[in-house]
């Protein structure tokens, strides 16, 4: 698990090393710097090149006067330019040290900035870090424009300039790094987006910080690289079809089919026992032949779009069987679904996943997830929370953290709310930011390859919250696997699932 945190819990992390444990800040501040310039100097021609930093008033433009000093000290031609006039107490100390040392240290002036930006190979962003609160207006926004209009290769410093570290929004206008060097922990506003675009490949440099300064704080933010492979439940060598659980995937209404199949394929990939499908009769034959492995149960309509209602008799010992049950994919948005969802919440002893007509349905009446007895989980794309919430599409995008961390906490469920960087979260505050995958994975089918990933998970024992932020850490890998093959305009839903055996075969 790796942690992410906001410019804020970051200040805390700082202070708390600084004042409780009694680093000073100018040896932290020094080990960034150090840190930096170890990239600077990997630069194949460095010794050729010329650097032009620039520096803000806070503590990241103190960074960027000692990066100038480090690498004057090695003989690299470096400007330096100041932006403000007012500096923090640890940004004056190295202002004067730079002074001691007769290295120059330009104002700001827009035509020598404009003749050094273009005399540079490589520009160090050092103008806001963690601490920007407020849109970025006149020469700061001139500034970042003018570095943005020239290609020169940009470094940022802990963030780039301009992205808040919380939300990853632009505050107006942000600088374009090629690469971002950020302290101790990642932050926020470079993994989410837009931030993340603006930060390109990021970094995380050890500077010190103890790691009692991170435990002794709830930082509920975090994210999987591929150590989480290890969360993959453990296989019994002495074991049964039953040993790894059953799913009920209750998908497919007429000529629906496929989203019962893939749900139900992916369940079996991921390694569940056994898959039993519940879905409209006139999908039997279909589904008997595409996956001859799954249990197929059928319910079927009246003529008014009900549910008739003599395959609660079959549905009944189909639910009592179950470790999980799927419900939604495919389903349509007519009055059966609704009866089925009804019947579901109302009669599970296990785990719920609720998806796509499952979620269309309860928008329209959410209070029927106030009656539920067990765990249930919510996975919709930003139009289906739209929908849930009653807000716009924008609203969602926008604010993911807040509105999955709303509707978890209302609910008491878990959502996973799928976007380019899906966030899982439950009623505990805890904020799963998922950063596998790739945009050939917007396409028909993928999200029912996710809520068969995570079922079956689930039926393989573990709890719902550490399958739902695995499986879409292994859904997203198995898409990254998919777009080396495929590439991403001519990825299917298929293809998600036939590499899920590639990511989890890793013994
Ligand atoms: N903890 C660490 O990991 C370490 C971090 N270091 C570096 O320090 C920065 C954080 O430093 P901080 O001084 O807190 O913040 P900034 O450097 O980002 O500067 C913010 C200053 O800028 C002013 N401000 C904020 N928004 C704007 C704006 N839109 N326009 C103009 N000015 C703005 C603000 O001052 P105000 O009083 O005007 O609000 C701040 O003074 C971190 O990112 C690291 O790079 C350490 O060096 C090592 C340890
Ligand atoms: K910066």
């Amino acid at each position: 698990m790796i942690k992410l945190v906001t410019g804020e819990e970051m200040q805390l992390i700082d202070s708390y090393t600084i004042k409780e444990i009694g680093i000073p800040s100018m040896v932290l501040m020094e080990r960034a710097a150090l840190g930096i310039v170890d990239h600077i100097l990997k630069r194949k021609h460095i010794e050729n090149e010329k650097v032009f930093i620039l520096c803000g008033s806070g503590n990241n433009g103190g960074d960027g006067l000692a990066i100038g000093r480090l690498l004057g000290n090695k003989g690299i031609r470096t400007n330096i330019m100041l932006l403000s006039e007012n500096y923090t107490q640890e940004t004056s100390m190295q202002l004067k040290i730079l002074q001691n040392l007769n290295i120059k240290v330009d104002k700001y002036d827009a035509d020598q900035l404009k003749k050094y930006i273009s005399e540079s190979d490589l520009i160090i962003d050092a103008i806001f870090g963690t601490g920007l609160t407020r849109e970025v207006i006149g020469h700061y926004k001139d500034t970042i424009q003018c570095v943005n209009n020239e290609d020169k290769f940009v470094i940022s410093v802990d963030i780039p300039s301009g992205i808040c570290s919380k939300s990853g929004k632009v505050l107006g206008v942000a600088i374009k790094a090629n690469l971002t060097v950020t302290f101790g922990l990642n932050k926020l506003g470079n993994v989410l987006y837009p931030g993340t675009l603006y930060a390109s490949k990021t970094n995380i440099v050890d500077i010190g910080f103890p790691k009692r300064a991170y435990d002794s704080r709830m930082l509920k933010h975090f994210t999987f690289d591929e150590n989480a492979l290890q969360k993959l439940p453990k296989r019994e060598a002495r074991s049964n079809k039953g040993t790894f659980g059953k799913v009920l995937v209750i998908a497919g209404a007429i000529n629906m089919s496929g989203a019962a199949f893939l749900s139900a394929m992916a369940a079996y990939k991921i390694g569940g026992g056994l898959v039993n499908i519940m879905t409209h009769e006139e999908n039997r034959v279909i589904i008997q032949t595409s996956i001859p492995e799954a249990i197929v149960t059928t319910f079927n309509t009246l003529d008014n779009k009900e549910l008739d209602k003599t395959c609660f008799i079959e549905f009944k010992s189909s639910i009592k069987d179950a470790n999980v049950i799927v419900i939604g994919p495919g389903l349509s948005q007519c009055k059966a679904t609704k009866e089925l969802l009804e019947y579901v919440i109302r009669h599970s002893k296990v785990p719920i996943i609720i998806d796509a007509d499952g979620l269309n349905v309860l928008s329209n009446e959410l209070s029927l997830i106030k009656e539920h007895q067990v765990e249930i989980i919510i996975t919709p794309h930003p139009g289906e929370m739209s929908r849930l919430l009653g807000v716009s599409i924008k609203e969602v995008t926008e604010n993911l953290i807040e509105n999955a961390n709303f509707i978890s906490k209302k609910y008491n469920i878990i959502c996973a709310l799928k976007d380019a960087r899906t966030i899982v979260t439950n009623p505990f505050d805890d904020v799963y930011i998922n950063t596998s995958g790739n945009n050939g994975m917007a396409t028909a089918g993928a999200g029912d390859v996710l809520t068969g990933i995570i079922s079956g998970l689930i039926a393989q024992g573990l709890r719902p919250y550490e399958a739902t932020c695995l499986g879409v850490y292994l859904h997203g890998l198995s898409g990254d696997k998919a777009k080396e093959r495929v590439g991403v305009y001519s990825m299917m839903a298929r293809d998600i699932i036939e590499e899920i055996s590639k990511v989890t075969n890793i013994n």
